[in-house]
């Protein structure tokens, strides 16, 4: 008889499910979407998340209520059982506030009643803020000079203050809004809340969702004491403990066994950041780069030395004693694509042919596209066309979706360089993400990188990362992950086309002008 283990993945647009067998092989999937699913309409949310100017948040009763409709389903076909373990994940960096007495609440769940019907009155904060929100520069300038500058900030925490992390965003609650921090008993990442759901108490923030807060010291993976009183003295009882990743914070509460039928011995891991999860759902070579082709585009890779860098991020491993992780994230990713599908009226599975309508290399047309205040370069939100007007482009959609292609892999070919990635000939680039499976942006990235492009068995790395990590720890093996996952079981996708190389180079140096003109305008 097989084990299962369930990994998940809640993230901007949806929450999805991955169960693998105890031969690691992937039995089942599923996924709830907050902005299509019938249940959930009713927030209201465009992409998972309310847009009001540069605050972006998302409502944590819809994430409850998708993790009710999501155990539902998977109890009705049958995939609770024999469930052994369960990790995941979640987007990064938005912060949960529990209000006082919640984790009462959580301890005497009723199993007859969803979580929806229960948890509804234990948030002081509604909405939570989220990845995409940009509200916070004051905050992060702030907290950067409480440090001594950016440089310092990523010296100490792995990263600068960013508009969306944590530590700008606690502020931003403690500062403005002193009654809803009074009545605040814990502030969970959206990783660790989800955990909490599954364990029945709060559950510890692990080490590399903690290291996308601008708060936790990266060296000694603890608290950063300072920088926290900094913010608010009771902050540090609020965040509560951090926890490695590759634990068991204790096993499914009652009410999960109660209610959708989960063994009671069923483990329960640290929930990380859905990025380090993609890490772990990939393994990653060290000479590899993976590509997660989300809500946003992230870039990443193995780092044994601490390098930081005011441009990129970096996280802590998930396993022990294995180095960093080394990242930088595209906040214009999905969306803006889905920008210029929309504008060329067709559908993904189309696609492909408006791309073949115009030349490799755009004819040497650059431009940048940006939906949403970018993250890297820090830009506010804009179409910034050169050559060409943007009414002249947007009357040439298929020359505009080349440009916002093309532009985006360019991108993340900068920022690999600038974060120092040593390239060698037996490096890859492994690619996960709902657009992952777009062949042509594959090809693209393949010519542009001048690497093979790989694909795994599922799009979604983030949430097999969990399933992973859980089937992992429970067989209690003595390999460390990457000897138990040898990273195998890939399928390639393109190589490079000489051809197309050549263009790109040439494009590239081009890219690179107008982007070094640009950054100094
Ligand atoms: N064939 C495709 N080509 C390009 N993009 C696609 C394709 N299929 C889905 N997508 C994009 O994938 C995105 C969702 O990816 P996903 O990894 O599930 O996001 P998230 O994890 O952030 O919720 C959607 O915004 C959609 O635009
Ligand atoms: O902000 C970041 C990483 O720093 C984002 O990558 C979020 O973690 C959202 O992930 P997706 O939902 O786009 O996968």
């Amino acid at each position: 008889m097989s084990d299962w283990f369930l990994g998940i993945d809640l993230s901007t647009q949806q929450v999805k499910g991955v169960i693998i067998d105890s031969n690691g092989k992937t039995v089942h999937r599923s996924a709830v979407n907050f902005s299509s699913h019938p249940d959930l309409k009713k927030y209201k949310t465009e992409n998972g998340a309310h847009k009001n100017g540069s605050v972006i948040t998302s409502p944590v009763i819809m994430w409850i209520e998708a993790i009710d409709i999501l155990f539902s389903d998977l109890q009705n076909s049958g995939w609770t059982s024999k469930l052994r373990g369960i990790s995941g994940c979640a987007q990064q960096h938005g912060t949960v506030y529990w209000r006082r007495d919640s984790e009462r609440f959580l301890s005497i769940l009723d199993a007859k009643k969803s979580l929806s019907e229960q948890l509804s009155t234990c948030f002081s904060v509604a909405d939570s803020p989220v990845w995409m929100d940009s509200s916070t520069e004051n905050e992060c300038q702030e907290l950067e000079n409480f440090v001594g500058g950016a440089e310092e900030m990523a010296k100490l925490t792995g990263s600068r203050a960013h508009h969306r992390f944590s530590a700008a965003q606690i502020k931003k609650v403690v500062d403005q809004k002193k009654e809803i921090w009074e009545d605040t008993q814990k502030v969970s990442l959206i990783s660790s809340f989800f955990a909490s759901l599954l364990i029945g108490k709060y559950a510890p923030v692990d080490v590399t969702d903690g290291s996308g807060m601008n708060l936790m010291d990266i060296k000694t993976e603890t608290w950063h004491r300072p920088l926290l009183e900094h913010i608010s003295p009771d902050l540090e009882e609020k965040l509560g403990p951090i926890s490695p990743a590759m634990t068991s914070i204790g096993s499914i509460s009652n009410y999960w066994s109660k209610r959708f039928g989960i063994p009671s011995d069923c483990i329960i891991l640290p929930f990380l950041g859905d990025n380090p999860s993609s890490l772990a759902g990939l393994s990653l070579l060290p000479t590899d780069i993976g590509i997660s082709l989300g809500t946003s585009d992230t870039v990443f890779f193995f780092s044994p030395n601490f390098e930081p860098s005011i441009d990129a991020h970096v996280f802590s491993h998930f396993a022990p004693n294995s180095g960093y992780m080394a990242m930088v994230c595209f906040k214009n990713g999905s969306l803006t694509r889905e920008r210029a599908r929309q504008l060329n009226k067709t559908t993904w599975e189309e696609f492909t042919n408006v791309i073949n309508e115009t030349p490799v290399g755009n004819d040497e047309y650059v431009g940048f596209f940006f939906d949403h205040d970018e993250i890297v370069p820090r830009t506010p939100k804009g179409d910034y066309t050169f050559e060409i007007s943007n009414e002249e482009l947007e009357n040439n959609p298929a020359k505009f979706a080349r440009a916002v292609f093309e532009s985006q892999c360019f991108f993340k070919l900068l920022y690999t360089q600038k974060m120092g990635f040593q390239k060698s000939p037996s490096c890859r680039i492994l690619v996960t993400g709902g657009a992952s499976r777009n062949s042509a942006l594959l090809q693209m990235l393949a010519d542009v990188f001048e690497m093979p492009v790989y694909t795994i068995c599922v799009e979604d790395s983030a949430a097999l990362g969990g399933a992973m990590r859980a089937r992992y720890l429970h067989s209690k093996t003595s390999q460390t992950y990457s000897e138990y996952y040898k990273c195998d079981d890939v399928q390639l996708a393109c190589q490079p086309i000489a051809e197309n190389v050549e263009t790109y180079r040439n494009h590239f140096k081009i890219f690179k002008n107008r982007f070094e003109t640009f950054i100094k305008e």
